[in-house]
């Protein structure tokens, strides 16, 4: 079942059937709380025709609906914990279906191993490589509390609890993606230009960003 007319067609509950393929190339961005996901998928939408979804902010545009989901992800979100994957990654799915374009950049996904099978197992894909921002505790605390946003939860009670499902529940994400030889990471606690010059090297065709060629192409996707 087709939901919408695109260029991106991606699976939808139950749509096992017709043998149509579709090329989507997907970067997941990974790191802490204030890494500087946002920041530098800002650069690298511009600079390597991606389509940035940033799914706090997907998530956050939901909670002005005034919808029951709405309220529940305030609710999880003011808290610094994680949104139901299954939520999480419908609103995701939509957003990517109204959009022509055949290369995303998924900020903040995955946060837990919940949100990568959620993802596998409604979209039958998998990340072509997985972007990892690190960078040191102190460093993103002190980001995130001059960041200025209005963000309900860049307080400082939110932000720690924010950093312990990183460490708990968003690291072991890593694993699995190291163990895929998908890891792709940058030293993050630098300037904004310097951690974009790194990223450059990863994203540039030709350049060591240890994409073997034959891999570096698009998956094609049986719907
Ligand atoms: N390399 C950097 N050096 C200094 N400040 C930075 C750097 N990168 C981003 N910032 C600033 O830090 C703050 C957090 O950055 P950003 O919003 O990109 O982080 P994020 O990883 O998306 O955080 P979150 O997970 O909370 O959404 C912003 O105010 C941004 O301008
Ligand atoms: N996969 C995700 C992504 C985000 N959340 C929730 O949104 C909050 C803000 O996310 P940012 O990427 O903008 O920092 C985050 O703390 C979670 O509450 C989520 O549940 N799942
Ligand atoms: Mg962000």
């Amino acid at each position: 079942m087709q939901v919408r007319q695109s260029k991106m067609d991606l699976h939808k509950e139950g749509d096992t059937g017709s043998a149509k393929q579709k090329k989507v190339k997907i970067v997941f961005v990974i790191g802490g709380p204030g890494s500087g996901k946002g920041t530098q998928c800002k650069r690298i939408a511009q600079q390597f025709g991606y389509t940035h979804l940033s799914v706090g902010e997907i998530l956050r545009q939901e909670t002005s609906s005034g919808s029951e989901t709405g309220s529940m992800i305030q609710k999880i979100m003011k808290e610094g914990k994680l949104v139901p994957s299954d939520v999480t990654v419908r609103l995701l799915q939509q957003a990517m279906q109204g959009i022509d374009n055949d290369k995303f950049l998924i900020d903040g996904f995955p946060r837990d191993e919940e949100n990568v099978k959620v993802f596998e197992d409604l979209t039958k894909m998998e990340p072509e490589f997985v972007l990892y921002l690190d960078c040191p505790q102190d460093e993103m605390e002190k980001r995130l509390l001059s960041r200025n946003e209005g963000r309900e939860d860049d307080n400082i009670e939110t932000i720690r609890k924010r950093f312990k499902v990183f460490v708990e529940s968003t690291l072991p994400t890593i694993e699995y993606y190291e163990s895929k030889g998908k890891i792709r990471k940058v030293d993050a606690g630098k300037s904004i230009d310097e951690v974009f010059e790194s990223i450059k090297v990863i994203f540039s065709p030709g350049k060591d960003n240890k994409v073997p060629p034959s891999k570096h192409k698009c998956k094609c996707l049986i719907l």
